[in-house]
């Protein structure tokens, strides 16, 4: 777990090996102990450098090991006896050194980085705090606000930066390990007193509490309800105002409570989570890791709304040429000037150049027979994308790949009318497409294994979280979505208002209500599918009682909204009103509030007092019993899937995990127990009864989320 030689004849080089990110797991904080003890006690030894295996420093403590007891020597005094050696210890720091790695880097007496090494304290992301010394060591490094912005935050930053705030001491571009010898032998008999950071004085700010209070605030407002950043907050005020020794006494307690808390686990199960997902299988047996995907060099999108423009921005500014197409010669110019727009101003964010030279703008789908591979992103109607898709069929070489970026028509009904339903797939891009990082991969039951293998190839590369799903009505997102809004629709009915629903959930630790939410992304959208599907409009049988809709409970208010030109945001009323369209400041509305009095008189509806926990109950554990009838259809292959799409695509507050993480804390007997009370209290609605699969796992003990796919019949699979 750690190597030790002797190089130069008398520099001791211990190489953490642990593969892949030399994580300080039990044997390799054993081993640095022992190759340090060995190494202080070598005559032979007057300096000593630390390294890592395969270019990689230290990705930091083994996360993994958090979920048990601890096991082998704690990290603390491991490193504490590194920085108090009477001989020189240099880390040389190439790929990364993150979280304990950089808290080893901490300890050493000089840091040597790699040009292209990447340095921080991600810990705030895992619910916790750096709680090896850390929160105490940077602030007397490099005082209280850099300090403070880069605990809170977590963020990566790069050589030159950790370079210029004064973390390491020289960066190469040659072999920093190399380097690092060298700079070792030269230290040998320098005093070390000054280059021991715990011994150092925190440069403290005169404007100490006003700047805590401000970064306070802001943590509050980003992350509302997460403890790990104020928890950092409070530890860079220990090391501002009391000695090493408390401020070290002070982050284990705070440490301790967030351990605690249930918010590490759920993000430690969300950083898992999400690397689980790319790790997709088929029924055929192919899978991430034994199917090659193609390389794509060129691509097509066709249409260039709102989705279409995002999605080329995503593939342009990876290096992929792009034509882009539309039908028309006014919508194709203004489509061509929103995207080099969003071009220009993402490559100035990212301080690079814009690559316009990649896009190709084009009224013609002859202009697509090159292509490798083609996204169709046109109005959410059957008819068209089914023409689209003949007409590609015709035009691209056969070998060409054609996706659609529907949300929820049936992929595979598009594979059939192509001469190549194998190389067909679904790529459901999330809006902005070029900002959010879900993208929904969708497997028809013909989709080729190398299909699937480019698509999520071809998401990662744009920086995307991609998530293999089944090909059903909404796919996981969207199917799940439609009984958590229809909940919300219904306790409206019931008594509530839009803005004691939209705090419940804000308070739950969402950045915003469903209905704020939904006057955000345009509440004509899912009038225009509900008119589509039958559900409202003039061919809505009128026999049908209006609050029932092919046999289930339906609630026409949203129609009603709509009906009155209430679109959201964009139309500066919606759910709530705004000062003018497109404000962003929702107000209570008292013309929704008359239209939700005069419409429960009008039904004999008896308003009652709804408590923000139904609130809560009824829309999040309808959400993920939704997500047990996915897993039971095989439409997703595990909850952690489930959960990434919630958490990428939908901001599921990630302190919470998401929500087949949520309801496993919550207990899956208390959520059966809750959904059949509901269910009973409102037969009409079948997406509060409990699944089967819930009641399956309950019935066997309730095991936590990570074993659900052991009782999930794999004979249903999809995916
Ligand atoms: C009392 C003292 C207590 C605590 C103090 C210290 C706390 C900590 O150090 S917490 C850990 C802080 N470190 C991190 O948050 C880094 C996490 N890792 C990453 O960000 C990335 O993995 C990476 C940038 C290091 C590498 O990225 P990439 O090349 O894209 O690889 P992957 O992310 O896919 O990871 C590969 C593989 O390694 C597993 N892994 C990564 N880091 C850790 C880790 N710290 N502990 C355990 N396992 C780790 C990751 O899960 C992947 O494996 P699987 O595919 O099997 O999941």
């Amino acid at each position: 777990m750690a190597r030790y030689e002797l190089v130069k004849r008398s520099v001791a080089l211990i190489t953490l090996t642990n593969p892949p990110v030399n994580a300080l797991s039990s044997p390799v904080r054993h081993a640095i102990a022992k190759s340090m003890e060995r190494a202080l006690s070598d005559p032979k030894v007057t300096a000593v450098v630390i390294c890592g295996e395969n270019g990689r420093f230290c990705g930091g403590a083994d996360i993994r090991e958090f979920a048990g007891p601890l096991r082998g020597p704690p990290l603390i005094p491991v490193l504490d006896a590194i920085e108090a050696g009477r001989k020189p210890v240099v880390a040389a720091i190439e790929g990364v050194a993150l979280g304990g790695g950089f808290e080893l880097a901490l300890v050493c007496h000089y840091r040597i980085a790699h040009s292209k090494a990447r340095l921080g304290l991600p810990e705030v992301t895992l619910g916790i705090l750096p709680a090896a010394g850390g929160s105490q060591r940077l602030p007397r490094l490099i005082g209280i606000p850099a300090a403070l912005e880069l605990i809170t935050t977590g963020r990566h930053i790069s050589a030159q930066e950790a370079l210029k705030l004064g973390i390491v001491d020289q960066v190469t571009d040659q072999n920093a390990c190399e380097m690092a010898v060298e700079f070792a032998l030269k230290s040998v008999g320098k005093p070390l007193s000054s280059r021991r950071v715990s011994m150092l004085t925190t440069p403290c700010p005169p404007d100490l509490d006003a700047l805590l209070e401000a970064a306070t605030m802001q943590v509050k407002k980003k992350a509302r309800g997460v403890m790990a950043p104020l928890a950092c907050i409070q530890a860079v005020r220990a090391a501002a105002t009391m000695p090493f020794s408390k401020g070290m006494k002070r982050e284990s307690e705070l440490m301790t409570t967030l351990f605690n808390s249930g918010q590490a686990q759920a993000f430690q199960y969300c950083f898992f989570a999400q690397r689980t997902a790319g790790k997709w299988t088929l029924p055929s047996g192919a899978q991430w890791n034994n199917s090659k995907p193609r390389e794509i060099r060129s691509a097509a999108v066709i249409g260039l709304g709102t989705m279409g423009r995002g999605i080329v921005v995503s593939l342009a500014r990876v290096g992929i040429s792009v034509i882009a197409v539309e039908s028309e010669k006014k919508l194709l110019e203004n489509g061509r000037q929103m995207v080099i727009g969003m071009l220009e101003r993402d490559a100035k964010r990212r301080g690079v150049s814009a690559s316009l030279n990649l896009l190709n703008f084009t009224l013609s789908l002859q202009d697509l027979k090159d292509v490798d591979l083609v996204i169709e992103a046109v109005f959410e109607d059957m008819a068209l994308k089914k023409r689209v898709f003949q007409e590609l069929s015709k035009v691209c070489r056969p070998t060409t790949l054609l996706c659609t970026n529907t949300s929820g028509l049936d992929v595979d009904a598009l594979a059939g009318v192509t001469n190549r339903p194998h190389l067909v797939a679904g790529m459901h891009f999330f809006s902005p497409a070029h900002v959010m990082k879900l993208l929904e991969v969708v497997c028809g039951p013909r989709s080729s294994s190398e299909t699937i293998a480019t698509a999520m190839s071809l998401g990662k590369k744009m920086g995307k979280v991609s998530v293999a799903v089944g090909n059903c009505p909404g796919f996981v997102g969207n199917r799940m979505l439609k009984p958590y809004l229809d909940q919300a629709t219904f306790l409206l009915e019931e008594g509530a208002t839009p803005e004691q629903i939209d705090k419940a959930l804000e308070d739950f630790g969402f950045a915003m209500g469903v209905f704020r939410m939904s006057d955000l992304a345009g509440l004509d959208v899912g009038w225009r599918v509900r008119k589509e599907s039958g559900l409202t409009g003039p061919d809505v049988d009128s026999k049908n009682p209006p609050r029932r809709r092919q046999g289930h409970r339906y609630c026409p208010i949203p129609d009603m909204v709509c009906e009155q030109g209430r679109f959201g945001q964009k139309t500066g009323r919606g759910w709530y009103m705004y000062d003018k369209p497109g404000d962003t400041n929702a107000k209570p509305d008292p013309l929704i509030q008359n239209l939700l009095e005069t419409y429960r008189s009008r039904y004999g509806i008896q308003p009652r007092n709804i408590s923000d926990q139904e609130i809560i109950e009824r829309c999040l554990f309808v959400l993920a019993n939704e997500g047990f009838r996915i897993l039971e259809d095989g439409m997703a292959a595990r909850p952690e899937d489930i959960d990434v799409i919630y958490l990428f695509g939908y901001a599921f507050p990630r302190h919470r995990g998401g929500p087949m993480f949520y309801v496993s804390m919550v207990g899956l007997e208390r959520v059966l127990e809750r959904l059949e009370y509901y269910h009973q209290a409102h037969p009409d609605v079948p997406h509060l009864e409990p699944s089967a699969l819930l009641k399956k796992l309950v019935a066997c003990g309730s095991p936590p989320v990570q074993k659900w796919r052991e009782y999930i019949k794999t004979m249903h699979s999809h995916l």
